[in-house]
């Protein structure tokens, strides 16, 4: 606390009041959050409640600050919530509810294609097994409002104080908020954290309406399974949400610009999983730009041509997804109002202690540069709150690790092949197929392997990269051996537990610094 910084408040007429003040509410002398805000200063005030913002709330309040979180959604709550195209979930952070709907609905339709597709070869067999869309919708809403409605309860613990409204800088400060009853609050903090993450990209000429031409949101609340369903963008979420519906039945064609699916992926790997999904039905058009959508009738036309130009051709949709990046949300924030820069795509750059080039002002998660990551924007929020209360945060952003939730899903952490090559060290390659281990091939789902990069001179491992059901649990093995430094020769002699898919992880460790055993 001693070592927090106070700052001299600007002067912006109406707004000098101390701490938590609603004009129409103050005479009440209350504020309708979970704890009484009272009239004192804040010394932490987080900006959006997503991911990296209620996990730094929630650990400044745990260190003894006095916190206060400000999310727009169940408010103002943007475009997509007044269209209603997720009305059940008008409590809830807004991406936060997107990743959680979408990793409800890959498990929804994976069983689905489970049951369709392997559970006959296992002896079970249906007379007939149909998708019912609207219980799917309703099962994905409930597992997510039930897992957010959670955050809430941990700002109660936690004595977070949370104000539902659009957040505002009126100075470095002082924080207006637009409340859901129409009036608004100022909230001031010694510290103030921007964490207001991302939003979905658009493309020029391409209009996003979430019902024909959706972004993620649109994509997640589809009230029937299109026909012919056209992405744009082969990166996470056009492949898992192509993967949704492809399982439920629909057409896929993936757009991707790019020479490449998901374009930070080892090559390797990327190589088997592009044949993956293709042999799951996906189609993919890579080096392909879409150049124009006509909505006007029932079936879209879509008109495509080669990235560095050429012959077109069209193509047709039910619906089109557009998935093609994600940019930094700011949008009515007053960032220049107070002088606190952006750079030229929109992103806040920080220092290494999460602070803007306005002391007291803080940015954390999707809206800053690094990789747009829920666990990242997390382990933004720790460091920065340690940072700014004169303790030592730490966020290695090489070691974060990356998960694409397909079937296969594929798991990486630290360098790809090519980034070792471009470095210049001396490596060398271990690689295990899930077809040489025992639990895959028991549960006949042996599709994958783990590709394992270490220095040649030190065996330090330089980067894991694992294509597998469950990839995504195998990596933090992979992870936590980066973080510490470790060798291949460390997990190859590491017993682990038989019959496991993570005994191919030893293996592959096993096959960088030796030989394997099992192939
Ligand atoms: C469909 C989809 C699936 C994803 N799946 C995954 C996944 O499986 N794993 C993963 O790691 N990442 C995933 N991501 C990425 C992940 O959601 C983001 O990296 C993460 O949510 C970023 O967290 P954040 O806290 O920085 O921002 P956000 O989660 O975007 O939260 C920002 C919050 O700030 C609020 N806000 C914005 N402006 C204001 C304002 N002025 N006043 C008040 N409130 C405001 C917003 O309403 C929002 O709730 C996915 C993203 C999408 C779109
Ligand atoms: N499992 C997860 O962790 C997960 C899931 C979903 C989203 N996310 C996060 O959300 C972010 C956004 O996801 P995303 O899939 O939209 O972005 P992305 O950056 O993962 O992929 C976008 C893809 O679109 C391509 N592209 C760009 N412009 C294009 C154009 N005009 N035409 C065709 N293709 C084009 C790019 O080359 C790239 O391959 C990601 O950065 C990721 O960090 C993570």
């Amino acid at each position: 606390m001693a070592s927090l910084t106070r700052r001299k408040a600007l002067s912006v007429s109406g707004f000098l009041h101390e701490g938590i003040v609603s004009r129409r509410a103050a005479a009440a002398g209350s504020w309708r959050g979970f704890a009484s805000s009272g009239s004192e200063e804040n010394d932490v005030v987080v900006i959006g409640g997503g991911p990296g913002g209620y996990v730094a709330a929630i650990k400044a309040a745990q260190m003894g600050l006095k916190t206060t979180c400000i999310e727009k959604r169940g408010a103002l709550g943007g475009t997509c919530l007044n269209v209603g195209c997720i009305p059940s979930k008008a409590d809830l952070p807004l991406t936060l509810s997107l990743y959680l709907s979408l990793l409800a609905l890959l498990h929804s339709s994976h069983m689905y294609h489970e049951a369709t597709h392997a559970f006959s070869s296992h002896g079970i067999k249906f007379s007939q097994v149909e998708v019912d869309l609207p219980t799917m919708m309703a099962q994905k809403d409930k597992a997510v409002s039930n897992l957010t409605r959670g955050i809430e309860g941990l700002f109660k613990k936690n004595k977070v104080t949370y104000v539902k409204g659009y957040g505002k800088f009126v100075s470095p400060s002082e924080i207006s908020v637009d409340t859901p009853d129409g009036s608004t609050t100022v909230v001031k903090g010694k510290n103030v954290i921007i964490a207001t993450g991302s939003d979905v990209k658009s493309l020029p000429g391409i209009t996003i309406d979430e019902k024909k031409i959706v972004s993620s949101t649109g994509a997640l609340a589809l009230t029937e399974i299109p026909k012919k369903l056209v992405v744009i963008g082969a990166g996470y979420i056009g492949l898992e949400m192509g993967s949704v519906w492809k399982r439920l039945g629909s057409e896929i064609t993936v757009v991707e610009f790019g020479p490449n699916i998901v374009p930070t992926m080892d090559f390797e790997i990327r190589k088997q999983f592009q044949r993956s999904l293709e042999k799951q039905g996906m189609k993919f058009m890579l080096g392909t730009k879409v150049v124009g959508v006509d909505s006007s009738g029932d079936v879209m036309k879509l008109l495509v041509e080669p990235a560095s130009g050429g012959e077109q051709s069209v193509l047709e949709a039910d619906v089109v997804l557009v998935s093609a990046g994600r940019i930094p949300y700011t949008a009515g924030l007053g960032l220049a109002e107070i002088g606190v820069e952006t750079d030229k795509v929109g992103r806040i750059p920080v220092d290494e202690r999460f602070q803007t080039n306005v002391a007291g002002v803080y940015a954390i998660g999707d809206v800053i540069p690094g990789p747009m990551l829920a666990h990242k924007a997390e382990e933004d929020g720790v460091a920065c709150v340690e940072f700014l209360a004169g303790k030592h945060g730490h966020v290695d952003y090489d070691l974060v690790p990356g998960v694409v939730y397909t079937h296969p899903e594929v798991a990486s952490v630290g360098k790809t092949e090519d980034q070792v090559k471009e470095l210049g060290v001396a490596y060398r390659v271990g690689k295990f197929p899930f077809m040489a281990n025992s639990r895959a091939k028991a549960i006949d789902d042996a599709e994958g392997l783990v590709k394992i990069i270490a220095e040649t001179e030190t065996d330090k491992i330089l980067g894991v990269h694992i294509m597998s059901p469950n990839a995504g649990e195998l990596i933090h093995e992979a992870a936590l051996a980066l973080q510490y430094g470790a060798s291949s020769e460390d997990i190859a002699r590491t017993c682990h537990a038989h019959p496991t898919m993570s005994e191919a992880v030893k293996e592959a460790a096993m096959a960088t610094y030796d030989k394997p055993i099992h192939i």
